[in-house]
């Protein structure tokens, strides 16, 4: 396992991190931060800081209205963050809008992979999640076959999260991320989906060479 502050998880772009919802997004980010001695910003947090929480603004407003807003804050917290290893978690439908996705370019993305089974206990409890009221577990697999597709797509790379504690879990990653940024596949990750080098370099639009394990 690397140590912390090791120099090659460092970087100049902002690490970003995506996934359904109760998969750890929050939690491992905080970690990873903690870790690399890095800023540590959760886009839901600055959200509510400004806008009160996200069940009322969904009660109040509706999701379309919270959808604006998560935009408009993740864009100025990934631009923000430019030329920096700033890790930020994002909330898990953050994803969907397209000017988020074009951002998501300039930045090392991490798709935490999960399943129903894993976050069952955590989406049973009242998690503040308006989405998941009711049916939460239905709910959970319904929005994850939907967005799955765009959280592979994203993803330069791909952590299982289905085992193993937060700390455990934010050592792999800044393996992963070790890993990743010099070029080579990672053994605790079930696949990694790697920019070339040279779009990354150059930050044009992502080319992705997908590697299965
Ligand atoms: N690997 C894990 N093991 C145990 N609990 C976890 C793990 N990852 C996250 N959690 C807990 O699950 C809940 C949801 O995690 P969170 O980070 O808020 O998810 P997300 O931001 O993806 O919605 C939190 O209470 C968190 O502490
Ligand atoms: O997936 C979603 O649409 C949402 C995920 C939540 O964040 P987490 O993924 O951190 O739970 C939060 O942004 C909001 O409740 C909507
Ligand atoms: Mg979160």
């Amino acid at each position: 396992m690397p140590r912390s502050n090791t120099p090659c998880a460092a970087g100049d772009r902002p690490i970003v991190l995506i996934g359904p919802m109760a998969v750890g997004k929050s939690a491992i980010g905080q970690q990873l931060a903690q870790q690399l001695d890095a800023p540590f910003v959760d886009t839901d947090a600055v959200i509510v800081e400004g806008h009160g929480s996200i069940a009322d603004i969904f009660a109040s407003r509706g999701e379309r209205a919270f959808r604006e807003i998560e935009a408009r804050t993740v864009a100025r917290i990934i631009e923000a963050a430019a030329g920096t290893a700033t890790v930020v978690s994002l909330g898990g439908g953050s994803v969907l809008d397209s000017g988020t996705q074009q951002l998501l370019e300039r930045c090392t993305v991490v798709y935490l992979e999960c399943d129903a089974d894993t976050v069952a206990a955590r989406i049973a409890k009242n998690s503040g999640r308006p989405l998941l009221a009711g049916d939460g577990i239905r709910r959970w697999k319904a929005l994850f076959a939907t967005r799955k597709p765009v959280y592979e797509r994203l993803a330069d790379i791909v952590l299982d999260v289905r085992q193993g504690t937060v700390p455990q879990l934010g050592l792999k990653l800044e393996a992963a991320l070790c890993d990743f940024a010099a070029g080579k596949p990672h053994e605790t990750t079930t696949r990694e989906i790697n920019k070339t080098a040279t779009t990354a370099a150059n930050g044009s639009a992502a080319a992705k060479q997908e590697v299965e394990k």
